[in-house]
């Protein structure tokens, strides 16, 4: 059977962007929402999971880092880094009028990365949350008899054949998305191009609240001279205050200095899970 590989749809999504460079070629599976292509990878209906993880001006992908820390058995192995252009679509009867559109739909990432577009130029247009940028713009082609807009790629444009009103509406230019392979056991990525590093994500949950706990677990990683990437915090879910860490080491998957950094933390009553040891890739020019 060949491998199906799931992913956050339908057409025109920029998780579809990445699944393209990923797995080019591949039997694929849309989902509707983020949490059920989790779901999916979790329950073996699909080989492999696509979905966002962080991006540049939002922040990390809740839903998705969430998933992983406290439902599932499911693991990263693999990372692709895609350069984000957002644009604003609009059914082809109506592309010289896009002033007046009066609803912006799109998911929240994407409203949130072009606020200040939309401030500027659509100060009245009531702006309404979507599960991906592609469903936007199928709902926008699908709606002819108001003006309504989508902020969505250039593969959806020209999937749902809809006119760019405006192109690269995202108000920073340094516009990137971190998408994650998911996948539930025992697989490993086999892309060779575009590689550009290795890194181990841990979840990270501290025995109680002590003064210097925190510093007690950068240190183990700090004098072993381990660069790391990223450091969050999210609520571990049983109380206000209560909160884990996710941290991304930059790190081969066979360094001898993370099982020392394991033990080290283990000795100190902290709970280490990882989350993945996975190979990074990154592509800034195929993306429009
Ligand atoms: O909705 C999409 O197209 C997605 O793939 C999620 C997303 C939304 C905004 C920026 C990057 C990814």
């Amino acid at each position: 059977m060949p491998e199906e590989i799931g992913y956050l749809g339908p057409e025109g999504t920029f998780t579809e962007m990445a699944v393209m460079e990923l797995f080019p070629g591949s039997q694929l599976k849309q989902f509707a929402t983020i949490f059920d292509c989790l779901e999916a990878v979790d329950d073996k209906t699909v080989d492999y999971g696509v979905v966002p993880l962080e991006n540049t001006i939002e922040g990390s992908v809740n839903m998705t880092l969430d998933y992983l820390c406290h439902q599932s058995s499911i693991s990263i192995v693999g990372e692709l880094t895609l350069p984000i252009r957002q644009h604003l679509l609009i059914h082809p009867n109506y592309k010289d009028r896009w002033h007046e559109i009066e609803e912006v739909h799109s998911h929240p990432h994407a409203i949130a990365q072009a606020h200040e577009f939309l401030r500027r130029n659509l100060p009245g247009a009531k702006l309404v949350h979507t599960t991906s940028t592609g469903k936007a713009a199928k709902l926008v082609k699908e709606t002819d008899e108001r003006v309504i807009g989508a902020i969505g790629n250039e593969l959806a444009a020209t999937h749902y054949g809809l006119a760019i009103a405006s192109s690269d509406i995202h108000d920073y230019e340094n516009n990137h998305t971190r998408f994650v392979v998911l996948t539930k056991e025992g697989k490993t990525l086999s892309k060779k191009d575009a590689l550009v590093g290795h890194k181990v994500t841990l979840q990270i949950t501290l025995p109680s609240d002590y003064p210097g706990a925190l510093y007690q677990v950068l240190a183990a990683f700090a004098w072993r001279k381990l660069n790391l990437s990223k450091i969050e915090s999210r609520p571990m879910k049983t109380g206000l205050g209560n909160y884990f860490f996710i941290i991304d080491i930059l790190s081969e998957p066979d360094n001898v200095l993370l099982q020392g950094v394991k033990n080290e933390l283990e000795a100190l009553g902290t709970a280490v899970k990882v989350l993945g040891e996975y190979p990074c890739y990154s592509v800034e020019h195929k993306v429009e």
